[in-house]
């Protein structure tokens, strides 16, 4: 295959560098705006063989996995832009749409995450001729990249990395490709495998006596608890939540934290608060101290979790539970009459449904939590339609390095 040589015009949404040939786009991973680089060329993606001119924006990436030089770990795709220019350009994708649906908005400075501090991590592992691979996935592709190091994780994630090994190599079998989820909490490594199928009596005792071994709080296949030498804790806002196994957390304390200060202060002043998408209650304990909240969600051993925790807990104003697919069945404008503040922290398919519901009500308060700029923006447009202002918007880069970007929007009228 032929190397050209093209200029990167700007950055994509996935983090590639974009050159325009006749006319089209083509995508190149790892390269940066105003370059000049030599690529190999596929349809209208280009495999980057060497910068010839480099951006003053360019930066040694901290990981040995990153890059085309390193194994391609897919996990990270913008570790050579520094800070100043990557941080432009995560608010940017919010920027751009929100803009796209037609919102001017007071999108805030990014509120930065620090590496090492993520505590949640999904690992790809696979049985091959001469051991096992775990890692992430390459870009766009089902190959695993083994990973060693990690400046992303939190350092105890990536000093168990021998260990997951070990414990993947012990449950392994067929070739098949399955996941390892792996939490941080304040007690230890909460360890959940997923999608290994069926496993002999054998793997599975042997897996329990690795958990013990390596001192796992908990370790279970999918959500069925092998072994649990310690209840995993985890703390929102100083409550003690202990989570489900494969339940959703936010990936950073650091994050969280910043989130529910957030939104506690937009809605203070409402009285009674529905938490909608409410998890295991990272938004709804914290906010359950300055008002009644009303949790819904539809993962059932979650909506347990925040009950429990609100039971526990001191101090706290009432807190209703109910599981509910908020898709089909959102809260109606009649069950939102006693209501005056709503945050609701959707998939990334967004809330559609329920903001139309929440755009109709009485509600006074959102704060709109998102992973996905593009279905909050879709979100914010119903909202903003059925007469509420947006007051700001506040990125928050909790997927550090990544092509994703947090954001929670406050709005009121
Ligand atoms: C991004 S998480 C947010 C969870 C929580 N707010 C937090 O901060 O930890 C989205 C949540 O939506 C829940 N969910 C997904 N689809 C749902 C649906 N159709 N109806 C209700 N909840 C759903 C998931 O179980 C998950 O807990």
């Amino acid at each position: 295959m032929n190397v050209e040589s093209v200029t990167i015009e700007r950055l994509g949404a996935q983090g590639d560098g974009i050159a325009t040939i006749n006319g089209e786009a083509l995508y190149v991973g790892f390269a940066l705006p105003g370059e000049t680089v030599a690529i190999r060329r596929t349809g209208s993606r280009g495999a980057l063989v060497s910068v010839e001119e480099p951006s003053s924006a360019r930066t040694d990436p901290p990981c040995r996995h990153f890059g085309p030089q390193g194994d391609r770990c897919g996990g990270c795709s913008l570790q050579h832009l520094d800070i100043t220019a990557y941080n432009d350009w995560k608010k940017q994708l919010v920027n751009d749409a929100l803009s796209a649906r037609g919102i001017d908005a007071d999108i805030k400075a990014l509120i930065t995450c620090q590496p090492g501090s993520r505590r949640r991590a999904v690992f790809s592992a696979r049985a091959v001729k001469n051991g096992l691979v775990l890692g992430f996935n390459q870009t766009g592709t089902h190959i695993i990249a083994s990973i060693e190091e990690c400046a992303v994780l939190s350092p105890a994630i990536v000093a168990a990395l021998p260990g997951l090994r070990k414990l993947a190599g012990i449950l392994a079998h067929g070739g098949k490709p399955f996941r390892i989820q792996v939490l941080e909490s304040l007690t230890g490594l909460d360890v959940a495998v997923d999608g290994i199928g069926k496993i002999r009596e054998k793997a599975r005792q042997d897996a329990i006596g690795q958990a013990l071994t390596l001192s796992y709080a908990r370790l279970s296949l999918g959500t069925e608890i092998l072994v649990e030498a310690r209840k995993p804790v985890l703390k929102f806002a100083g409550i003690d939540v202990l989570p489900p196994p494969t339940g959703f957390v936010q990936a950073s304390t650091e994050a969280q934290e910043a989130m529910i200060d957030i939104v506690g202060a937009h809605l203070n002043g409402a009285k009674r608060i529905a938490d909608l998408f409410s998890g295991c209650g990272t938004f709804a304990l914290p906010l359950a101290r300055q008002a009644a909240v009303d949790a819904a969600e539809n993962d059932g051993a979650a909506l347990k979790a925040l009950d429990q925790a609100a039971r526990h807990t001191p101090g706290l104003k009432p807190v209703t539970v109910e599981r509910r697919d908020l898709f089909r069945r959102p809260l109606s404008t009649a069950e939102l009459k006693k209501t005056d503040g709503v945050v609701f922290d959707p998939p990334r398919a967004g809330a559609q449904a329920q903001a139309r519901e929440i755009a109709a009500s009485g509600v006074s308060k959102v704060a709109a939590v998102s992973c996905n700029p593009a279905t909050l923006a879709r979100d914010l447009r119903i909202l903003i339609d059925g007469g509420f202002r947006l007051v700001s918007v506040l990125p928050i880069d909790q997927f550090l390095w990544s092509p994703h970007v947090e954001a929670i929007a406050l709005l009121e009228r």
